[in-house]
């Protein structure tokens, strides 16, 4: 028998046994925090996670055992926590939350709602529930030795959606293609370069010299016609003809195209030149010279270049016969095959552009974004999680002030530090705020209506299956029901009569959420311009251009730094890729955010109330 423990807020511990709570994800902290609710007597919990045990998992993910590898999640979880604490009423969920199975209704039974996800999707649509059901939820994350909780509530506090949260960290295309001076570029590359042989074909992830590249262009030294060998057959039909021949693909993508680079001569004049490699003196690249001490396994290994032209082969053959019977692969960082080849084409084309070669381990969870996870870290997460559970039973919201962990320590040796006040939502937030309402700036003759929904709907304002009306017409545009407009979806907006100035009732009843979106006629003027803006507020988006014409003109200036606001909210450990969700094994990070974090962290007052 499992009862409240007499160090809790005696107001608390009355609450605990009668609080009905949803935990979502049984991964590494949602384990930690069943057994902390079970142990602090928490009776009646309800636990939904969609995946299976991995036998990566069982280094943290204590509620589950060898013998539970290939096992629904939530249900062992329920059992291991049944086993020990017999007495607890707990019902799982082997699904998504993303299902319609779980709507308003499902959430409004719980006192409580604690996240323990690995995506932003999910994130995103239980933060919308919770809001609707106006019920509290408690938002964790980790990332590495990182961790992170928040306390939500609609009018309290600001919602997971009211500041932008970080994109992944993208190279400019002509850096990619052109001038790498990265290990990093060349591993975006050598991805890139798997997807066009092997992978589902992208335009955006052509690996070919840029003749576009405006830094390249000077008058009469390279015509439009003369593409070298660059352009002639698709890449794919050309490999097809080749039959993957690896000597070819080498000599075209290293040396060949190399040459072509060279041909574009102000693109040197402040850079280290390439130097183009044949295959058959690659080969002959036997020695590595820069030392490594004490490295004894050869994942972590520098190796010389021919063994990566070895593994090249080996890889290309091997990627050859998987697609044989299959339209395309999908690079994965957990097949060793497809590592192999990203592996063995970064370091080539690093030795080429004199960037410093990775080892294969390095590569490996460069090209995964791969972040070890910490179990400390996640324990100490799911602590917290419960401790603001006992607050909020006794709505002490003053008590939930945000609480980062980090690494190194923070200020006066804490590795923990506290928000000071509970921040406040954003007015202009297109989830909480009363009347959400956004603009959206868009090309109404080209924009289709399939790529609204996906791309702007979906992708951009995280609905997951969206009605939508033109105002005052009553024109259907999307349908949820199946079937229903289809008919519309390769149109494009002007046709179905959206036009500058017209407003879209969006509603999607999943997630109980209405937003107003205006439209803005845009005309993207640049190559890199994007497709489409979306912005709550107009006068944001003239701010945002201002300061972007400012930088360009004057840039020596150093943008000010808000510490609370570049210190904290700034580093997102929930930045697992929505797309890859659950199914990916380790999480993603921003690099660039995560690297400044700690220096700006000093600037954060401390105030950790760690006792209920
Ligand atoms: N839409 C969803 N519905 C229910 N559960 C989800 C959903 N999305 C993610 N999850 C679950 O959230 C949990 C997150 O846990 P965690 O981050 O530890 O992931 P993991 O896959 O177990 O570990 P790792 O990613 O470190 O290998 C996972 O068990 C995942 O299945
Ligand atoms: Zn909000």
């Amino acid at each position: 028998m499992t009862s409240v423990p007499d160090s809790i807020d005696p107001r608390a511990r009355e609450m605990i046994p009668k609080c009905k709570i949803l935990v979502i994800g049984a991964g590494g902290i949602g384990c930690e925090v069943l057994k902390n609710l079970a142990l602090s007597g928490f009776k009646d919990i309800e636990i939904i996670d969609l995946d299976t045990i991995d036998v990566s998992n069982l280094n943290r993910q204590f509620l589950f055992r060898k013998e539970h590898v290939g096992k629904p999640k939530a249900i062992v979880a329920r059992e291991s926590i049944l086993a020990h604490s017999p007495d607890i009423q707990i019902k799982a969920y082997h699904d998504s939350i993303l299902s319609s199975d779980y709507g308003l209704n499902f959430f409004r039974k719980f006192n409580l709602v604690l996240n323990a996800l690995d995506n932003r999707t999910a994130r995103n649509h239980v933060n919308r529930l919770c809001l609707a059901a106006d019920l509290p939820l408690i938002e964790s994350g980790t990332a590495g030795y990182s961790g992170q909780v928040e306390f939500i509530k609609k009018g309290i506090t600001q919602c997971y959606e009211c500041q932008p949260k970080a994109t992944e960290k993208t190279f400019p295309g002509c850096t990619i293609r052109n001038t790498p001076s990265e290990p990093v570029h060349c591993i975006v590359w050598s991805k890139h370069l798997f997807n066009q042989l092997f992978g589902e074909e992208d335009p955006d992830q052509d690996v070919s010299p840029d003749m576009e590249d405006p830094e390249a262009k000077v008058e009469g030294q390279i015509s439009e016609t003369d593409t070298g060998n660059v352009k002639r057959l698709s890449t794919r039909e050309w490999i097809k003809e080749i039959d993957y021949d690896p000597e070819k693909l080498f000599n075209k993508f290293f040396f060949d195209d190399i040459n072509y680079l060279l041909k574009m001569a102000n693109l040197w004049k402040t850079r280290t030149a390439p130097k183009p490699l044949l295959y058959k003196d690659a080969e002959k690249m036997t020695k590595q010279e820069k030392v490594q001490d004490n490295v004894t396994i050869r994942e972590m290994q520098l190796l010389p270049i021919a063994e990566y032209v070895q593994m090249f082969r080996d890889s290309v053959a091997t990627l050859k016969q998987q697609l044989d019977n299959k339209n395309h692969l999908v690079w994965d960082k957990d097949d060793n095959i497809a590592v192999d080849f990203v592996a063995a084409c970064t370091n080539i084309r690093a030795q080429i552009f004199s960037i410093e070669p990775k080892s294969r381990f390095d590569i490996k969870s460069i090209a995964g974004n791969i972040i070890p996870a910490i179990a400390t870290a996640n324990a100490i997460t799911a602590g917290l999680v419960v401790l603001f559970a006992f607050r909020l039973l006794v709505e002490q919201y003053e008590k939930c002030n945000f609480v980062y962990l980090r690494p190194k320590s923070i200020h006066s040796r804490n590795i923990l530090a506290a928000d000071t006040t509970l921040p406040k939502a954003n007015p202009n937030c297109y989830v909480c705020s009363p009347e959400p309402f956004v603009n959206v700036f868009v090309t109404v003759e080209k924009m289709t209506v399939l790529e609204f929904e996906s791309e702007v709907l979906k992708k951009h304002l995280n609905m997951i299956a969206p009605d939508v009306v033109l105002d005052g017409k009553g024109v259907v545009v999307i349908s949820s029901e199946e079937g229903e407009t289809e008919v519309n979806n390769s149109k494009s907006l002007s046709e179905l009569g959206i036009v500058d100035g017209s407003i879209l009732k969006c509603d999607d009843f999943v997630q109980n959420y209405s937003l107003t979106v205006a439209i803005n006629q845009y005309n993207p003027l640049e190559k890199d311009d994007p497709i489409f803006k979306v912005v709550a507020n107009p006068e944001d988006l003239k701010a945002k251009e201002e300061e972007v014409k400012n930088s360009k003109e004057d840039t020596t200036s150093v943008p000010e730094k808000d510490p609370v606001k570049v210190g904290i909210s700034q580093i997102d450990i929930n930045s697992e890729d929505p797309q890859e969700g659950p199914s990916c094994k380790k999480r993603k990070i921003e690099y660039a955010e995560a690297e400044d974090s700690d220096d700006d962290l000093t600037e954060v007052p401390v105030t950790i109330p760690m006792s209920p």
